[in-house]
């Protein structure tokens, strides 16, 4: 699989389904509540070590938490994206077919084949939203292009604030 085409799409109050709340899927919704989605989240339990920020996200009132195993009635056509990120091959199962079923695009954490669309590393700076990713093989990559490009944004920021106290 080569490079995908980077779509920058308007999540403001969409419908994401996110299965799993497990480490990978909070750092999504993270991401996902920067531009303002509503997010449901699936997930059979909520691991200790990300129950805090979970409570914190749920009480934002943009994600809600159903806790259970994921079933094909869940996914249903009211979703923009689906995301699974519960390393489960069962539910990566499901998600997949029932959402070639509706035709949602769905993507799936633990296995990039079965992924309609990646997650992309995303950096926000002042008006401007840049993703990455790469061809699946390196997400280590990925990452280092994101912190170089976010210090170069911040740098920017720097240089902007230099000049105005000049003026
Ligand atoms: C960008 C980022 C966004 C995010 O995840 O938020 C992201 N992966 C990140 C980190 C990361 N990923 C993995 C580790 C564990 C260590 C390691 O293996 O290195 C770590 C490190 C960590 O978790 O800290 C393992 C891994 N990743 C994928 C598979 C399955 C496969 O390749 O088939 C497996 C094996 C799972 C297993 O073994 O079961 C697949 C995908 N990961 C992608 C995105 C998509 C496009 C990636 C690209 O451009 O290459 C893609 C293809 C599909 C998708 O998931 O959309 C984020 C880094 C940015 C950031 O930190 O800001
Ligand atoms: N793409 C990436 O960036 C990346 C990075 C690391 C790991 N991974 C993959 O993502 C998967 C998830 O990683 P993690 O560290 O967040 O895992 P985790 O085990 O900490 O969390 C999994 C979550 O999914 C839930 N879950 C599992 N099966 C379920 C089901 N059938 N129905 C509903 N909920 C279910 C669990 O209750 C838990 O909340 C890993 O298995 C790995 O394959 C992907």
């Amino acid at each position: 699989m080569g490079l995908h085409f980077p779509v920058f799409l308007d999540i403001e109050d969409k419908k994401i389904l996110l299965v799993g709340a497990g480490q990978v899927a909070v750092r999504r919704i993270r991401t996902l509540l920067l531009f303002g989605a509503d997010i449901a989240v699936i997930a059979r339990e909520v691991p200790e070590g990300q129950r805090q920020e979970l409570e914190e996200f749920l009480e934002t009132g943009k994600v809600r938490l159903i806790r259970k195993c994921l079933e094909k009635a869940d996914i249903t056509p009211e979703y923009l994206l689906v995301i699974c990120a519960a390393g489960d091959p069962e539910a990566d199962r499901i998600a997949k077919e029932r959402c070639q079923e509706l035709g949602i695009p769905v993507n799936i954490a633990s296995d990039r084949r079965l992924s309609d669309f990646y997650f992309p590393a995303v950096v926000t700076g002042e008006n401007l939203a840049v993703g990455i990713a790469g061809d699946g093989e390196d997400h280590g990559r990925t990452a280092r292009a994101a912190a170089l490009i976010r210090s170069c944004l911040a740098g920017e920021e720097e240089t902007k604030k230099d000049k105005g106290d000049r003026t």
